[in-house]
């Protein structure tokens, strides 16, 4: 049965990035996806975004929401410090199998851990099961809809305390409507809006980023 366009990535990054190096693996991807096949990888325009982000909190316990290939995770954990930890759900299982693969060549599993599963059953679960007291900064980038019920959820869980961050891809492009209605009329969280480009594209796109106030 024919490859899957993730799998053709996968072997991309293995046949030519540089075993242990996260930054090669992020530039093969990006080579490919904007050479070859588009694929909704938050990118190198945004990414930049991501590690100003990253780079400013320092988080001890971060968690990704939708790993897809793992771009983001080996993106996020190479800036993580020692002891630092990155908790990224997926609940596809071949999305889940080849961010696996991506995660372990870049070389930064110890400090990645993928919860293979849905959002809604996993965040629930992350204080008992995964030892979470609360997380430092979460990034946001699976279905567009979901964005603000799990962002609900996770004040629910108490997973967020003052000072968390919140960073949402695709603001503007595919768009989440519904979470940037509840985030920036929202009280409990002080907004910001980085404006950039969709991935691989001239088209424009944002992230949002909310810091939660307690
Ligand atoms: C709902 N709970 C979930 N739990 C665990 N994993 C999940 C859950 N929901 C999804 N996943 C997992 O998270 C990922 C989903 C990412 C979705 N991302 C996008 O759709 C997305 C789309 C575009 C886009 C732009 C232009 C265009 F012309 C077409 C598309 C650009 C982007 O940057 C995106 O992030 C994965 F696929 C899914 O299994
Ligand atoms: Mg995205």
């Amino acid at each position: 049965m024919n490859q899957s366009k993730e799998r053709r990535i996968l072997n991309f990054v293995l046949q030519n990035a540089v075993r242990g190096d996260p930054c090669s693996v992020m530039e093969t991807i990006d080579k490919y996806c904007s050479e070859k096949e588009w694929a909704m990888n938050v990118g190198d325009v945004k990414g930049v975004i991501l590690d100003k982000t990253v780079e400013e909190i320092n988080p001890k316990v971060a968690l990704e929401l939708g790993t897809y290939c793992g771009y983001s995770a080996v993106r996020i954990a190479r800036l993580l410090k020692a002891g630092a930890r990155l908790l990224t759900v997926e609940f596809n299982p071949e999305f889940a199998a080849i961010a696996k693969q991506m995660i372990e060549f870049a070389g930064v599993q110890d400090k990645v851990k993928l919860l293979e599963g849905p959002s809604e059953v996993i965040i629930p679960q992350l204080k008992k099961k995964y030892e979470v007291d609360t997380l430092d900064f979460v990034f946001v980038d699976h279905w567009k809809d979901r964005y603000a019920p799990d962002t609900i959820l996770l004040q629910e869980c108490s997973l967020l305390r003052k000072g968390s961050v919140l960073l949402a891809d695709n603001i503007i492009f595919p768009g989440a409507p519904e979470f940037v209605k509840y985030i920036r009329n929202n009280p409990r969280f002080q907004c910001s809006t980085y404006l950039s480009h969709l991935e691989y594209m001239k088209v424009q796109d944002a992230m949002e980023k909310a810091v939660f106030l307690g």
